[in-house]
């Protein structure tokens, strides 16, 4: 893969989202409140970013106004993305995300990185590449981190997890100005490893609805030994009767050391982007 050169600022704020030891990164979405209704009550939405805090989550992902009710001590170690666009599920067209903040806001309120929702495939897919784009030329000026999700999504869209398609998805983030592309996991080491060849960004997959405890390790097994950065675990996360057993699990699984990670059969998709983020970052850092 080759070395991809960010600014100091974007080196320094990555290096806050990547686990140091293991070189990837488990973010944990809390944003589904725009989309779907509340993710908890508002005591155990507290809870949940304690728990995710205190066992191995590296970063949580919320809406502007949410951050207001985050605890400060969970946000010492462990990274805030902000997310800049949303719709809710009873809208007549619940693709068609709309931009809700500006880089600037997110800045602001203290973020280590932002993220926006693209779905590759939809009515309004032209107007949400423009965000994108528009949200890359902030995140350049101002050194901040950008995660574009960009999901296969929309009437002609038959299987979401095409590999073909997630490549496509990946690449577009890529080509838009993102630093971490997330997309769907493809279903197998072997084509998610492609996916992850394909692209020259780091790519964390999305999660989805809740699997089982066996189910959710197997995945993030399989996430590791593709070679991507890391994983995005929201509803698998806070719909957790035991939030703090679940996060831990997943970062044990994710957090395995950065060698042997690729499959039998696979082949090595080379240095890990973000022991390339970090080697920037510590380099960034000596110029200080
Ligand atoms: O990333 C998400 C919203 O931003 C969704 O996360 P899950 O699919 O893991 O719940």
């Amino acid at each position: 893969m080759e070395v991809v050169h960010h600014s100091l600022g974007k080196s320094l704020r990555l290096s806050r989202l990547v686990n140091p030891v293991s070189g990837r990164t488990f973010v944990v979405p809390l944003d589904h409140s725009v989309a779907d209704g509340p993710v908890a009550s508002a005591a155990a939405f507290r809870d949940i970013a304690f728990a995710v805090a205190r066992n191995g989550g590296d970063a949580l992902l919320v809406h502007k106004g949410r951050i207001r009710f985050l605890p400060s001590e969970v946000l010492r170690g462990t990274a805030l993305v902000v997310h800049l666009n949303g719709i809710t599920r009873h809208a007549p067209d619940a693709d068609a995300k709309v931009r809700l903040a500006e880089v600037e806001e997110a800045l602001e309120l203290g973020a280590d990185a932002v993220s926006i929702h693209i779905n590759m495939g939809s009515g309004t897919e032209g107007k949400q590449l423009g965000d994108l784009a528009r949200a890359a030329e902030g995140c350049s000026r101002w050194g901040l981190p950008l995660i574009a999700m960009v999901y296969p999504r929309g009437p002609r869209i038959t299987d979401p997890t095409d590999p073909e398609l997630v490549a496509h998805a990946a690449n577009l983030a890529a080509d838009l100005g993102a630093d971490i592309a997330k997309v769907p996991y493809t279903g197998s080491p072997a084509t998610m490893a492609e996916v992850v060849r394909s692209c020259p960004i780091g790519i964390i997959t999305a999660g989805g609805a809740p699997v089982g405890d066996r189910q959710l390790a197997r995945t993030v097994g399989e996430v590791v030994a593709s070679g991507a950065l890391g994983v995005a675990m929201g509803r698998n996360v806070w719909a957790s009767p035991d939030v703090a057993a679940t996060v831990r699990r997943i970062a044990d699984a994710l957090h395995v050391p950065a060698i042997g990670r690729v499959g039998a059969g696979t082949p090595d998709p080379g240095p890990s982007y973000a022991a390339e983020v970090l080697s920037a970052s510590a380099a960034a850092s000596a110029q200080i």
